[in-house]
């Protein structure tokens, strides 16, 4: 499992930022440093991709590089999902997309939930490499239920989730459910709370990036 905040970077300063009362409100801000730490683990996960050698013509000779061999299928759960995508996609700016409508439900008297879902388009996953990224992982419920649906779309080589924040709980619950998955997180908190938001977490992702909804 990767953790960007187990080193010193500038992105622990974004996240800092991402999580700052007297900071998020900025909406603006929330979304530029959720692309931001977009870019930053789509780097890190670039590091792990197959890359071939290639000979780039410059204007004065042969250039010996490696290009990336396949780009990431990326996988945006809405609504959160968007800004953070929107980072990913400024690194794999050639990769394919897929856009799945997961949000958590109403809650119940006793808090918990079901995920809605309620819209999915997504090329051919056969043999690919997919990145679900969904800038908040709680309980694991909305990205199981998403690739849960993905099923449909063809089996992937590989399966990396990746997240601006992670609760133990979800990473548990996912670990179990989709052994085969691989994590690149930004922060892993402490735990969930009663209504299953992660703690200390930044809140309502959605809401901060986008407003309320009903
Ligand atoms: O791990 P889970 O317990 O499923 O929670 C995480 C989900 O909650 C948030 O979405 P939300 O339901 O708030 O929808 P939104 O993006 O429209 O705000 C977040 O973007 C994840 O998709
Ligand atoms: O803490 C949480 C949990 C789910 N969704 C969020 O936006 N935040
Ligand atoms: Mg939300």
């Amino acid at each position: 499992m990767f953790i960007l905040q187990s080193n010193a970077s500038i992105a622990n300063h974004f996240i800092a930022e991402l999580r700052d009362v007297s900071i998020q409100h900025d909406s603006m801000r929330f979304r530029r440093n959720m692309d931001r730490l977009g870019e930053i683990l789509a780097y890190e996960i670039s590091k792990t991709l197959i890359y071939k050698p290639v000979e780039i013509q410059t204007p004065l000779a042969i250039a010996h590089t490696q290009m990336l061999e396949e780009q990431p299928v990326l996988v945006a759960i809405l609504r959160a999902s968007l800004p953070f995508h929107h980072g990913f996609l400024n690194i794999f700016d050639r990769a394919e997309n897929a856009f799945i409508g997961a949000y958590r439900g109403k809650h119940r008297a006793d808090e918990t939930f079901d995920v809605q879902m309620d819209y999915l388009a997504s090329p051919d996953l056969t043999d690919k490499t997919i990145i679900l990224v969904d800038p908040m992982l709680a309980t694991g419920k909305s990205l199981y239920k998403s690739y849960q649906a993905l099923q449909a779309y063809g089996v992937p080589r590989r399966v990396i989730i990746a997240a601006a924040i992670a609760a133990p709980e979800g990473v548990d619950y996912l670990k179990t459910q989709m052994p085969e998955a691989e994590f690149f997180l930004g922060a892993l908190d402490d735990h969930l709370n009663e209504k299953f938001y992660i703690i200390p977490g930044l809140g309502d992702a959605g809401d901060l990036a986008y407003g309320g909804k009903l």
